[in-house]
């Protein structure tokens, strides 16, 4: 038996979305996003699955806190659906939705969690994507005003705040493979996207600076690590590819005021490259305060001149997969997390990682095993990181509750707390039973 004890002030939390619990799509004056018309196009998503109820959450969020509290989480990552607080993206500002977000997070913070608010988790106002989305810059700027009013609104109340989340989702999973909101598959348009939304994210920290908001505010990558089938030069190049696609392309920018150039490289031989203005990179690279990372596997990689843009292709090396298909490697955690020490001393929380487990509920329970096994090892590597003297302040686990797994619908199930999509009732899962006991002790027990 190993026994890693934790930070006394390290903060354990789980995270969901707005768009994936919420439901309650067409009340209190929300507007439409670009998932609810996605949802909504034949063939999109499995089984024409949508956020129209969902868990339910927006009228059952106390009965969710309650399950947090029971949980014992210390803190809670939620996004704001933008369509509620300004329904077409830049016009008004409705008060319904100003006044749900202030009854959920006081409810929170009522029980001692503290509020992680994600600005931006996908759900675009479908009147900007319009006119052109993130590739136009009234959208941007759409998003400053956006996040003005969150500001404003709840700047104290909420300390820790994340711009967008999952950067290379929005640019290029939804605007060049096309298998989320709004469904691009142009290698131009994401590199537009993921532009605008750099853009925006620089901007709303300058307004985050300007109006002297007592907090801290980031924003939250995805990673996938990869790693070389072989020692040659040209397989480890193409592992530095594939994690610079999810991860220095966007934090290059922000830390650096460049794009790499190996990448710019990579994507001017594609035909493509990013429509960088005077002023641009010096208004991306703005200070932050911390980084959220997701990480939920890794890849194994070897050099293809014909494997796409990024030249590579990966390859299945028999590990352990989830229900939805994801080989389970916690090392690639860990090696992420040096990868991200490039980028200097800043805080780090784990702002999503978590298994797809789809057991179900017999007689009551849901024997989940599979899942404490994925978060037992990878809580180990973050111990080991944190032991390496990493900056890591906290571990939010993806996710909170069963919820929409966007293109997935509801058939592939993240949650501690199973939900019935029927009935709505919520049953704790093992998991939740085995993560309860990590945050009381405040250290992981490992069999070994
Ligand atoms: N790597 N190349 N892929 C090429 C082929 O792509 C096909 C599909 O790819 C992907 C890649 C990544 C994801 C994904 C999902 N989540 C989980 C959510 N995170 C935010 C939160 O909302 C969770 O629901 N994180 N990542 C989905 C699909």
């Amino acid at each position: 038996m190993t026994i890693f004890q934790f930070p006394s002030d390290f903060k354990w939390g789980t995270a969901t979305a707005s768009y994936q619990i919420e439901g309650a799509t067409k009340e209190d004056g929300r507007g439409i996003s670009i998932w609810d018309t996605f949802a909504k196009t034949p063939g999109k998503v499995f089984n024409g699955d949508n956020g129209d109820v969902a868990c339910d959450s927006y009228h059952r969020y106390e009965e969710d806190i309650a399950l947090m509290k029971e949980l014992g989480i210390k803190t809670y990552r939620f996004s704001v659906a933008w369509p509620r607080i300004i329904p077409d993206g830049d016009g008004e500002i409705n008060q319904k939705g100003l006044d749900f977000y202030h009854r959920f997070v006081d409810k929170l913070i009522e029980n001692d969690i503290e509020p992680f608010c994600t600005l931006y988790h996908w759900d675009l106002p479908q009147a900007l994507q319009d006119i052109g989305g993130w590739e136009n810059r009234r959208t941007v700027d759409a998003f400053v005003k956006y996040s003005e009013v969150m500001f404003r609104e709840f700047g104290g109340k909420i300390k820790y705040w994340l711009t967008f989340n999952e950067p290379w989702c929005i640019a290029f999973l939804s605007n060049f493979i096309g298998a989320h909101a709004p469904g691009n598959t142009d290698l131009q348009v994401s590199l537009n996207v993921g532009h605008g939304i750099l853009l925006a994210h620089g901007k709303s920290v300058q307004k985050f600076r300007e109006l002297g908001i007592d907090g801290k505010i980031g924003i939250a990558p995805n990673m996938e690590w990869s790693v070389p089938y072989s020692k040659n030069e040209a397989d480890q190049a193409a592992a530095d590819r594939n994690i610079a696609w999810f991860a220095d392309w966007f934090l290059d920018p922000v830390f650096k005021g460049t794009y790499p150039q190996f990448m710019l490289d990579c994507f001017e031989a594609a035909g493509a490259k990013p429509n960088i203005q005077p002023g641009d990179m010096e208004t991306i690279c703005q200070p932050i305060d911390h980084l959220g990372l997701n990480y939920y596997t890794m890849s194994v990689v070897r050099s293809n001149p014909g494997g796409g843009i990024l030249q590579l292709e990966p390859l299945d090396m028999g590990l352990v997969r989830t229900d939805i298909g994801w080989p389970v490697e916690s090392r690639g955690l860990y090696e992420a997390l040096h990868y991200l020490q490039k980028y200097g001393d800043i805080d780090i929380y784990i702002t999503e990682n978590g298994a797809c487990i789809n057991d179900g509920v017999e007689n009551g329970e849901v024997k989940d095993f599979r899942r404490i096994s994925y978060l037992q090892q990878h809580i180990a590597q973050v111990h080991r990181a944190i032991s390496d003297g990493i900056n890591l302040k906290g571990y939010m686990a993806w996710s909170m509750m069963d919820n929409y797994e966007w293109a997935e619908g509801y058939r592939m199930r993240f949650g501690l707390v199973h939900v019935d999509y029927r009935s709505l009732v919520r049953t704790p899962k093992e998991s939740f039973y085995w993560y309860q006991n990590v945050i009381r002790n405040n250290w992981l027990e490992t069999k070994d």
